[in-house]
């Protein structure tokens, strides 16, 4: 099945909006696989946003992410990737809809509070940086009542 690396942002864990993350992807039939608040370094940083490194916006934005801990999770479903990223909303908060996550708790692109893989090669790319022990292996007990 796919999965996806989503990561709650600084802002997000220091706004008290984990939970409430967490809880839309599980309320959506998502499964979790992989979960751990983390505090990373600069380079790791850098290697995680190594494809927006020539952006204007980059040091910034791994200031940004290494300015407290994150939440780092592992999510499986069916099209997980691009239904996370509809979950999550437009990259620029003004375009997000409402009842996304960004529509809903952000106001600033550099504080989007949330990070979901772009496409399932990126999302196998970024689960073995950031979980180099892969997944947890578990199927949820609900599985057939959400696949039918
Ligand atoms: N113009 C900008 N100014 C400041 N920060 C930006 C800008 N554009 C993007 N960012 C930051 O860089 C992150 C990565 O940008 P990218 O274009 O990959 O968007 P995304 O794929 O929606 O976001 P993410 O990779 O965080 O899920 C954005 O989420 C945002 O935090």
């Amino acid at each position: 099945m796919e999965q996806t690396f989503i990561m709650i942002k600084p802002d997000g864990v220091q706004r008290g909006l984990v939970g409430e993350i967490i809880s839309r992807f599980e309320k959506k039939g998502f499964s979790l696989k992989g979960l751990k608040l983390i505090t990373v370094d600069r380079p790791f940083a850098e290697k995680h946003y190594a494809d927006l490194s020539a952006k204007p916006f980059f040091s910034g934005l791994v200031d940004y992410i290494i300015s407290g801990p994150v939440v780092a999770m592992i999510w499986e479903g069916k099209n997980v990737v691009v239904t996370g990223r509809k979950i999550i909303g437009a990259t620029n908060p003004s375009e997000s809809a409402p009842g996304t996550i960004r529509g809903d708790f952000a106001v600033e692109i550099g504080r989007n509070v949330i990070h979901g893989s772009d496409s399932v090669e990126s999302a196998r790319k970024e689960i073995a940086l950031w979980f180099p022990d892969g997944p947890v292996n578990w199927e949820s007990s609900l599985h057939h009542w959400v696949y039918e």
